[in-house]
């Protein structure tokens, strides 16, 4: 075994921490999206499109609440980047008529940082805490009690003449988000009243997304338009949103601003995303595969010398989609492609020449 090799481990699913930042299918915000996200985010519970399940419980949570004039549960928000966790907590608050505040876990490295912003927070307050997994030890530890008792011990002084001093902390409501919440540790999962996650959206949803964004943005979409635009936006209204942004700008150049299904396509065929949502790294490690591979099992590092590109880019932000899709497997021997890989590409599977294909991926 190719000791580069590694097992197909579901954690590597989180394109959180993707590093083509300037990606147009990346799932992660850049700064542009920061600035246009604010003005498209749904403001009530009703206007949140799709994740069902998760909406009717948490409905039930904060109605169930509100009604016995009580601060609403902790709520601890899973599901990879782009699917909503942000817009969600910030509905939380809007339903329960209380003022946010946002921070995330790797910008809490000390006790204390955690001390100052929940001995500020008000009654009844929400406190978002995006990638809540990346906290230091020592304010997961603090965070503990303070969402058990509300309470928290300040620690004054170092040494044998420390002390810690009680702080009573006003009820508040803290939203969690993780994009792996089984690395959190199972004491700080237990203290959520209740956890939601988040699924990645069905195309029909998606479509939904975007002409909702259209009318906010006042671009002119079609339906055909809109389900062309859903169907490359790889389950996440994130990446909805910026492809319906691109679109639009060729559509104002090219067209007459008026986004139809081939308008979209032809401008999604230039920012070169494809009918399923792949952009061309992902295009180029799966070509790579079938044409210098014969369809793998090859490792990891030499995927990546072919398609030039570092290994962790290959493995991060490439090949999470392409596995969900169905597209790759990440196997003990390496990186196979599936019978829908060639068909995506529109090549023919060597017969059985070289490597004898894998048991259970490829069909009789
Ligand atoms: N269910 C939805 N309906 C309509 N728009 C949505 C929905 N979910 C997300 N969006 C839009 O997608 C964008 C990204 O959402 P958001 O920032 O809440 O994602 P996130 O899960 O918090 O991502 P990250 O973990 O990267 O911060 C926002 O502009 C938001 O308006």
């Amino acid at each position: 075994m190719n000791p580069y090799d590694s097992p197909y481990d579901p954690a590597y699913d989180d394109e959180s921490a993707e590093t083509a930042a300037d990606r147009l299918v990346g799932s992660a915000a850049d700064g542009e999206d920061q600035a246009v996200e604010a003005a498209l985010r749904p403001k009530e519970l009703a206007e949140f499109v799709g994740q069902e399940r998760v909406r009717e419980q948490l409905d039930l949570v904060l109605k169930a609440a509100r009604q016995r004039g009580a601060t609403a549960d902790h709520v601890l928000l899973s599901g990879a980047p782009g699917l909503g966790k942000t817009t969600l907590s910030m509905i939380i608050a809007a339903e329960m008529g209380a003022p946010i505040r946002i921070t995330s876990g790797p910008a809490i490295q000390h006790a204390g940082d955690l001390a100052a912003i929940l001995s500020s927070l008000q009654e009844g307050e929400v406190l978002f805490l995006d990638e809540i997994h990346r906290m230091s030890r020592p304010a997961e530890e603090m965070l503990y009690m303070a969402m058990e008792d509300f309470r928290v011990d300040v620690i004054v002084g170092k040494g044998p003449g420390a002390t810690a001093i009680p702080l009573e902390l006003p009820p508040f409501t803290l939203v969690g988000a993780t994009t792996r919440a089984g690395l959190l540790p199972p004491p700080l999962r237990d203290r959520f009243g209740f956890t939601g996650h988040m699924e990645f959206y069905a195309p029909a949803e998606l479509e939904r997304v975007v002409h909702r964004s259209a009318g906010l943005l006042d671009v002119d979409v079609d339906t055909d338009g809109a389900a062309e635009i859903a169907g490359r936006s790889r389950g996440t209204p994130r990446i909805a949103n910026r492809l319906l942004r691109r679109v639009r700008d060729y559509a104002q150049v090219k067209a007459d601003g008026v986004i139809t299904r081939e308008v979209a396509a032809s401008a999604l065929d230039v920012y070169e995303v494809d009918r399923r949502g792949l952009d061309r790294l992902d295009r180029a490690v799966l070509d790579a595969l079938l044409r210098l591979f014969g369809g793998g099992p090859v490792g990891l590092s030499t995927l990546a010398v072919a398609v030039g590109e570092e290994r962790e880019t290959v493995e991060e932000v490439a090949e999470p989609f392409l596995v969900r899709e169905g597209l790759l497997a990440r196997t003990p021997r390496g990186r196979v492609a599936t019978p829908a890989a060639w068909a995506h590409l529109g090549l023919v599977p060597p017969q059985n020449v070289g490597n004898p294909p894998q048991q259970g991926l490829f069909g009789p």
